[in-house]
């Protein structure tokens, strides 16, 4: 039974589906990094939200996790490219809280506006101060949007309700869709010349840090207001805080911070900052939402291998998940196979699908074909990680699909590019559901491909058959299957044994030195 850690606050609906579906579920909040690289090794999935910081150390340690659940948008909390790296499937939620998290932009313009915080203060300490609080309106106003994707495009429809203009910089809004939203598509310069308010709505990324620097304050219009929902590290809160102080920037509403959770920044107690503790997302139908979603997603990866909202590998669904596992465990082990055979200075390998399996989503059986190519070079590698160890090591990857059938009905082919030229094994379902492999390197031969196997490539003469019996028989080697395959009379000839234990070495050189070997490998599957 899948065990599954939730480390962070989450509504407990997601405990709640995981016991549905007959996943053993721990709930521990709030622990240190090192309480929970002391337990993760129990556990198949990890389900969080903000808090937990999963980095390559808690990965390391984490040595049957399989999948982490993101309860959110944002995992600039996950080392995704160390859970790549170790095989663990990295999936988020990227719709559960989009409206939440705008309607609290929308809220955080509105406080801006009419000091709304500051006003509460006054007149609760009893201050009834009505002429120190003078606002703004926001209608007529222009509101600079700085990132026009799944949040920003439902403030900006906020917006229009409140009767404001929206000019957009997103250097991957095309015109087609800046005309759908209603918004401008501006450059940033003249985003930050034009604007009355500013709202941050993209991730952290390298390009996007300290978007609001101090040059890009300077370029913004005097009594400016701006507003971060989205994440710290996209404004410098230095250069924020001296605008602030000289009134430049009017006012300023964070959600989020440089350093969570923001127990201390020298922007506390600044004149025109308003501040909340990374509560964009907290809603209770948000929390609801994303809940269920993560929860759903990650057990269906951890029952049926569906894939959803994943960052590092293609989706698959539940529906389809099925369909594809006998083609994925036929993929596997014809990369494992080529793995096996031919992996001497290889350049290139390529996928082709063929009859009813051209008609299949290729992205998890290249995925299959590269976890057993690549498990020739090492134990830790899986569906998830084996395209990044590939591009790592420069292979070049090709996926074709043919429309023709061949000779079956359906034909999964791998072909490796080597300093001999190219290779290939080739492999088919029968029944729909039982994976065998129908040729290697241009020879007919049929085999199912299981547990340990020698392979044999010999001169196709008389009397072969009984010596190579003979040897393995008194070496006490047992013979489970044998398969033949030849690519003309008396020339070469390929033989593929089943036997029951690996073949030790001194028996794999007796078997060498028979009259005809030319090659002699054990092969495991
Ligand atoms: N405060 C919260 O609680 C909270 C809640 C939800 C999401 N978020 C954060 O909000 C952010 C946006 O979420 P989303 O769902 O809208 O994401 P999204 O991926 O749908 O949209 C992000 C947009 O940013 C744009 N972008 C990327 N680089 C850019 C750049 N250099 N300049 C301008 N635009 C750029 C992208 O093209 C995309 O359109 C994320 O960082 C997310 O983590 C915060
Ligand atoms: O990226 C997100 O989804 C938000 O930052 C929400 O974070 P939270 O789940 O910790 O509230």
């Amino acid at each position: 039974m899948p065990k599954v850690l939730i480390s962070d606050k989450m509504d407990p609906k997601a405990a709640e589906i995981f016991r549905e579906r007959g996943i053993e579920v721990d709930e521990k909040t709030g622990l240190s990094k090192e309480e929970l690289a002391e337990i993760i090794g129990e556990y198949d999935g990890l389900a969080i939200r903000s808090s937990t910081k999963v980095t390559p150390k808690i990965l390391e340690a984490a040595t049957n996790l399989k999948v982490i659940g993101r309860a959110g948008i944002g995992v600039d909390n996950i080392d995704v490219p160390a859970a790549s790296s170790h095989g663990v499937v990295v999936m988020n939620t990227p719709f559960g809280n989009s409206i939440t998290t705008a309607e609290h932009a929308i809220a955080l313009m509105f406080a801006l506006a009419r000091q709304l915080p500051e006003a509460d203060t006054s007149t609760q300490a009893g201050k009834w101060e009505k002429s120190k609080f003078m606002g703004v309106e926001l209608t007529h106003k222009t509101l600079g949007l700085i990132g026009a994707g799944n949040i920003g495009s439902i403030v900006a429809d906020r917006a229009h309700g409140l009767k404001m203009k929206v000019a957009a910089y997103d250097p991957f809004l095309s015109e087609e869709r800046a005309i759908e939203l209603g918004v401008e598509k501006v450059t940033l310069d003249e985003l930050f010349a034009r604007a009355d308010f500013i709202t941050l709505h993209t991730p952290l990324t390298d390009q996007t840090r300290g978007i609001i620097s101090a040059e890009a304050i300077a370029k913004m219009k005097p009594g400016v207001r701006i507003i971060n929902c989205a994440r710290g590290g996209l404004i410098d809160e230095a250069a924020l805080k001296e605008a602030l102080e000289s009134g430049h920037v009017a006012g300023a509403a964070l959600d989020v911070f440089v350093e969570e959770p923001a127990k201390e920044n020298a922007l506390f107690g600044t004149p025109g900052l308003i501040s909340t503790p990374h509560l964009g997302a907290s809603t209770s139908e948000a929390q609801i939402n994303v809940a269920i979603q993560v929860a759903e997603q990650m057990s269906d990866y951890l029952i049926d291998g569906g894939v959803t909202n994943a960052l590092n590998m293609p989706s698959l669904s539940a529906e389809e998940a099925p369909k594809l596992r006998p083609y994925m465990e036929l993929a596997e082990k014809l990369g494992s196979l080529v793995g096996q055979l031919a992996h001497d200075a290889l350049r290139s390998i390529s996928i082709e699908l063929e009859g009813a399996a051209a008609e299949l989503n290729p992205k998890p059986i290249t995925g299959a074909v590269l976890a057993g190519f690549m498990s020739a070079f090492t134990d830790t590698v899986n569906m998830v990680n084996a395209p990044y160890l590939a591009k790592e090591r420069g292979l070049d990857v090709r996926e074709i699909r043919h429309d023709r059938e061949g000779v079956y009905h359906t034909l999964v082919r791998v072909a490796v590019m080597t300093d001999e030229g190219e290779k290939s094994v080739a492999g088919t379902l029968f029944g729909e559901a039982a994976p065998r492999l129908v040729e290697i390197f241009g020879i007919n031969i049929e085999a199912d491909l299981d547990g340990a196997m020698l392979y044999i490539v010999n001169e196709d003469k008389p009397g072969f058959i009984g010596r190579i019996g003979t040897t393995l028989g008194e070496a006490g080697v047992n013979i489970g299957n044998f398969h033949l395959g030849r690519r003309d009379g008396g020339g070469e000839a390929i033989l593929l044994l089943s036997v029951d234990q690996r073949v030790e070495e001194p028996v794999m050189w007796q078997v060498c030195n028979l009259e005809g070997v030319k090659t002699v490998k054990s092969l495991s599957f």
